[in-house]
């Protein structure tokens, strides 16, 4: 019940922030699905409180349970989630059951709904006061009462030990599942009871055999509980029983790493012995759409060359399920997606080199990224192998004889002959190009017959990683 029922040769997870449903559905169809994506992460779908300037963080302050949104509207999701499937990839929705809106005057939402804030009244539910729990400030993560009984930051908390409550959000998510969705992230699932989320979650429906799921296939939960490690009262290890856990510790550790802060080849033993949770119970990335605005540890598309080296590292290893980052640009740390003067978000423009304009990263779209996402889908089902290191930045493993990766965070040149566990012959390098009409437009790797090759990364390379694998050999 931990499996995102990714389409065989599909792999990772995408997390489209802020796109409208109608670009979704065609970014599906020209570029996730024949390239081999899983899934995507779309934003909230309820209908959320308009604020005044857009802050992105309005979309979290639900006012109903109606999919009207700047993405689109119900039919729109509906189009999206079918033609999505129909290309092999899958759709989960980003959940917001902690919570409605904070208190606003004259508040209204996305769809023209109305809430009276102040006295907690949300008629297009319908929830009054009686279903949240008595307006406290979360100001004490030492206190697990605190931290789930509370509001974060004056946002009204709903009370999901009631039935009443949680048939209203287990309502929202079987509609969902019945027309095609394939799981949920848990927005802010630290601030609920574990307890009353698994009861949600044993209500809900099994995936539609009509959309590609197999019989009886559950849906995929994936919690945000951000949790690094550290000695809150609420720890991760309470959510992983009966749904996946969104690993924060691992994009910390990752980040860390990659900024130089640690030697690569302390990874060697990366996984459960970091103390990050079971593989399986893991849905691991480098950055959020939180923590690329809010964390100034963690690596963004801003730092472009150590950021592309985690994410392929991410999509090279095999733990957990991977999810991709794909931001818009921003400088200030409120600002919402590129939008024109009516307040309606704009689409994404694909340029002649296939990246995106218009203000969006598209960092899915980024031939490091894309190319290993690829190379994930081929090693599948292998484990890491024939590690090796310098001792310090300088890192390559091999996944079982389908692929090999070599990574280069040294301040001097990696060039040396290593085991890249592959059959001998031609193999491209899938960072610095790709295998197109039968030739390489990046490095060529010659693989001899006794599986070495002679790597090369230098240190002023334009990316820090050479990937190989079986399905890029000339
Ligand atoms: O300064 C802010 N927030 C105070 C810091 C608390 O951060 C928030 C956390 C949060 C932060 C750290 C934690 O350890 C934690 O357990 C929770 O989770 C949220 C979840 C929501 O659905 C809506 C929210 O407004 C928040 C939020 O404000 C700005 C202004 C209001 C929104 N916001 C924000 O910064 C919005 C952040 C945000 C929004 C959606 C998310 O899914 C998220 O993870 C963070
Ligand atoms: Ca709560």
């Amino acid at each position: 019940h931990k499996d995102p029922h990714f389409k065989p040769g599909h792999d990772a997870m995408v997390h489209l922030f802020e796109w409208k449903w109608n670009d979704i559905a065609k970014e599906c169809e020209q570029f996730l699905g024949p390239m081999g994506f899983g899934g995507v992460q779309v934003s909230p779908l309820q209908e959320n409180l308009v604020i005044n300037n857009r802050p992105w963080w309005e979309r979290y302050q639900p006012i109903s349970y109606i999919w009207t949104t700047r993405s689109g509207s119900r039919e729109e999701f509906i189009n999206m989630v079918a033609r999505c499937n129909k290309v092999g990839v899958r759709i989960y929705v980003d959940a917001i059951l902690n919570h409605m809106s904070g208190n606003w005057q004259n508040a209204h939402g996305t769809g023209n709904s109305r809430a009276d804030t102040n006295s907690l009244s949300y008629p297009a539910v319908p929830y009054t006061a009686q279903n949240f729990h008595k307006p406290c400030a979360i100001n004490n993560y030492n206190d697990a009462v605190n931290v789930r009984n509370c509001e974060l930051t004056g946002l009204h908390d709903l009370d999901q030990s009631q039935e009443y409550v949680r048939n209203k959000l287990v309502d929202f998510m079987n509609a969902a599942i019945d027309v095609g969705v394939a799981g949920f992230r848990i927005d802010a699932a630290k601030h609920m009871w574990p307890a009353d989320l698994n009861v949600i979650y044993s209500r809900l429906h099994n995936l539609k055999t009509e959309h590609g799921f197999p019989a009886n296939a559950r849906p995929y939960i994936f919690q945000e509980v951000i949790d690094y490690g550290g000695k809150e009262a609420v720890s991760k290890h309470e959510y992983n029983s009966n749904a996946a856990v969104i690993e924060f510790k691992y994009a910390g550790e990752l980040s860390n790493a990659f900024r130089g802060n640690n030697l690569l080849k302390w990874f060697v033993n990366w996984g459960e012995k970091w103390g990050l949770l079971p593989s399986g119970d893991s849905l691991v990335f480098v950055d959020n759409h939180d923590t690329q605005r809010d964390n100034p540890q963690i690596l963004t598309y801003k730092n472009a060359k150590i950021y592309k080296m985690a994410v392929a590292f991410m999509l090279a290893h095999p733990f957990g399920t991977p999810r991709v980052m794909s931001s818009f640009d921003f400088q200030s740390k409120d600002q919402g997606p590129p939008q024109d003067g009516n307040g309606n978000i704009n689409s994404p423009t694909i340029k002649d080199d296939n990246s995106c304009g218009g203000g969006w990263i598209c960092e899915h779209r980024w031939r490091q990224i894309y190319n290993m996402v690829r190379f994930r889908n081929t090693v599948k089902g292998t484990d890491v192998n024939n590690w090796w290191d310098n001792g310090s930045n300088q890192i390559a493993f091999c996944r079982g004889n389908a692929g090999f990766v070599a990574f280069n965070a040294d301040q001097y040149d990696l060039n040396t002959n290593l085991k890249t566990c592959l059959p001998a012959g031609q193999y491209c390098d899938v960072i610095s190009g790709s295998l197109q009409n039968g030739k390489c437009t990046g490095k060529t790797v010659n693989v001899q017959q006794n599986g070495e090759a002679r790597i090369e990364i230098p240190k002023g390379a334009d990316d820090g990683v050479l990937a190989i694998h079986v399905g890029a050999k000339l």
